[in-house]
């Protein structure tokens, strides 16, 4: 894997038709050309995602691990991404087994904010009690 090529968005979005026919997946360029017409889901769906990011597509379908076999070794590349591209699609998918990660993470910056307020609350009647005891003690 030495060799792993990037491909960024634009270069993806180049190899949208049947006889050339790219897929992004978790980030990873996929070339769907020779499957197309043996996937057991339609070649339909498969076009239609042609170019462009299939994650939430593919992981809705809950693709077996066979499935997933099939899509390594249809790997061209990982995906570079660009300002202004398309977020990764399917990061918040329900059926992904694994949204602990990301429902932690946001959970922890609720903490934080709210930790951030209230230092600063802490600190703001700290520095009125501190004026008030100055102004008192000077009268
Ligand atoms: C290159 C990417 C893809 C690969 C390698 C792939 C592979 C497969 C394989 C091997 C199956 C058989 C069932 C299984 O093993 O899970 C399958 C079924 C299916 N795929 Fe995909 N798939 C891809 C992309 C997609 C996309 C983007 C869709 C969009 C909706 C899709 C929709 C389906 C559906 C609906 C089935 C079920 C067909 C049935 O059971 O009648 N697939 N796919």
């Amino acid at each position: 894997m030495s060799d792993a090529k990037e491909l960024t968005y634009a270069d993806v979005q180049s190899h949208s038709g049947k006889k050339d026919l790219y897929v992004v997946v978790h980030d990873k360029v996929y070339d769907a050309t020779k499957f197309v017409d043996e996937h057991p889901g339609g070649e339909e769906v498969l076009l239609d995602v042609g170019g462009q990011d299939a994650t939430e597509a593919f992981e809705d379908v809950g693709h077996s691990d066979e499935a997933r076999e099939i899509l390594d070794g249809l790997l061209v590349g990982d995906l570079k991404r660009m300002p202004g591209d398309p977020a990764p699609s399917g990061a918040a998918a329900p059926a992904a087994s694994t949204t602990t990660a990301s429902k932690s993470e946001s959970a922890g910056m609720g903490v934080g904010l709210y930790a951030l307020v209230l230092v600063g609350g802490i600190a703001a009647f700290g520095a009125y009690k501190y004026l008030q005891m100055n102004s008192e003690s000077s009268k």
